[in-house]
């Protein structure tokens, strides 16, 4: 299969113990400025999603993730130039280390149904219903 047209980029949910999930903000100068995300990016050549995001997750907050803690929770697609984003979203809820803005400039915590209220990538947008609908799942 020719993978050429598709961008793989991994993304993570970090939810602390109030169910609150941790998103950053794009700084200045990169694509998408200003705009509020999930910690992640791209994945490399020859390298496993989840090894991508435990390495994005090191560089990005600075924070330990075992990638057995992450749980693959929906995925989304967007058209990127000539080629279609390809974003996995996972969810973690453990880690080690605090996390902290190393490539954002701005960290925050926040409810899922609390995400509407930020500015978001497009890509984004189907996560916040997934999100708020496993909030709201029934223990089982
Ligand atoms: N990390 C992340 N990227 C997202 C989200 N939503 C979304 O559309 N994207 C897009 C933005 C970028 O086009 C792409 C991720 O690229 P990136 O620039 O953050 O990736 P990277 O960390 O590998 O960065 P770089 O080395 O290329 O600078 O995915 C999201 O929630 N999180």
């Amino acid at each position: 299969m020719d993978n050429s047209t598709i961008l793989l980029v991994v993304a993570a949910a970090l939810t602390d113990p109030q169910g609150r999930i941790l998103v950053q903000r794009r700084p200045a100068g990169k694509a998408m400025a200003g705009l509020w995300e999930f910690p992640g990016g791209k994945v490399e050549p020859g390298e496993a999603p989840e090894a991508a995001l435990v390495r994005e997750l090191a560089e990005e907050l600075g924070v330990g993730v075992a990638a057995e803690d992450l749980t693959p929770l929906t995925f989304a697609t967007a058209p990127v130039s000539e080629r279609t984003l390809l974003l996995l979203l996972y969810r973690c809820d453990r880690w080690q280390g605090e996390p902290q803005p190393i490539d954002a400039d701005a960290l925050d915590w926040r409810r899922p149904a609390d995400l509407r209220d930020l500015a978001m990538p497009p890509a984004d947008l189907p996560f916040i219903d997934a999100l708020a609908a496993f909030e709201s799942r029934a223990p089982e």
